[in-house]
């Protein structure tokens, strides 16, 4: 069995690679991903200026997952851009996230990553939280329009964007509508943190974590089942389009789930953030485990096979 795949055109020895946000700060995080088994990596969602973020505790373990309010730390895409052009691209694809806090500073990012010319496939985030005032991009379809007419006229190439997870068919429905209008647009990542979920602490009477009240974007096993949710209902409603699955992966299985809902690819967050890039060995070795058990010989044969009563 092999766990290798193509996605838009670069090879993959393995689907497996960080979420966005997660060890992927500067590029000691980002080498020490380059060093695991992962099969790419994606760099910290970027604005224009460098961030320092929200202030901690931001970042919080809990049994069942994590609890983050990060607030866009980030180095400034500059660095990442300069990351990105010493990246040794036969070694695994790179993956670059941009998060601007506007539309414009979208466009300057991505015309400058343009203008670069490298094989880095562009992540855009629309989903992104945890910027108090700022109305997240993905629950507003006119401003997710508006955003992706704008970056598709000025990036001349294919990319994805990161969405929030939705809970309603109506919303899958309406997000759908609008990134079907944009072939430019070649892969959907579900999902980002379940936003503004409270996690407390009952010992001191607190909330966990210091920025906005102890409200935050919650991954890990809490998000598994309405992950698998939204990379079906963007693998059934986008066909033209392949789905990046993220969310609640912690084991082989997890990883298999997301491939028969339609996955080509599959986000580690959480998991990798509490146990290491090491976690992608593991991962690969499970996956392998459970496709040779079912008698599959690559993981493109698992994708979107999941059957209905
Ligand atoms: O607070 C963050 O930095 C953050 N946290 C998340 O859980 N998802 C995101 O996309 C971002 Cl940008």
């Amino acid at each position: 069995t092999t766990l290798s795949t193509t996605f838009l055109g670069q090879t993959f020895a393995s689907p497996l690679f960080n979420a966005s946000g997660v060890r992927c700060f500067d590029k000691d995080e980002l080498n020490s991903l380059l060093a695991s088994a992962s099969g790419s990596l994606v760099t910290k969602s970027c604005t224009r200026e460098a961030r320092t973020g929200n202030p901690e505790p931001r970042y919080v373990a809990t049994p069942l997952g994590s609890i983050n309010s990060m607030g866009l730390p980030n180095k400034g895409y500059g660095y990442y851009l300069d990351y990105a052009k010493a990246h040794d691209y036969s070694k695994k694809p790179l993956f670059m996230s941009v998060a601007g806090l506007s539309l414009d500073d979208n466009i300057a990012m991505v015309a400058a990553i343009r203008d670069a010319a490298l094989p880095a496939i562009v992540e855009l985030n629309l989903s992104c939280p945890n910027v108090p005032g700022k109305p997240q991009i993905a629950y507003d379809f006119d401003a997710m329009d508006r955003m992706l007419a704008a970056v598709s006229a000025e990036y001349d190439r294919p990319f994805g964007v990161k969405m929030p997870p939705y809970f309603d068919i109506a919303h899958f429905d309406l997000a759908a509508e609008v990134l079907n209008r944009y072939p430019a647009v070649a892969f959907i990542t579900c999902i980002n943190s379940v936003g503004n979920a409270l996690v407390i602490d009952i010992e001191r009477e607190e909330v966990v974590i210091k920025p906005k009240d102890g409200f935050g974007g919650l991954g890990g096993d809490y998000v598994l089942p309405t992950a698998l949710a939204n990379v079906n209902a963007f693998h059934r409603r986008c066909p033209e389009k392949r789905v990046i699955g993220c969310g609640g992966v912690r084991s082989g299985e997890h990883i298999f789930m997301h491939l028969l809902a339609g996955a080509s690819l599959v986000q580690v967050g959480t998991a990798l953030q509490e146990e290491g890039p090491g976690i992608f060995a593991r991962l690969n070795a499970e996956l392998a485990a459970i496709l040779e058990r079912k008698g599959y010989a690559s993981i493109d044969e698992v994708r979107g096979r999941l059957k209905t009563l």
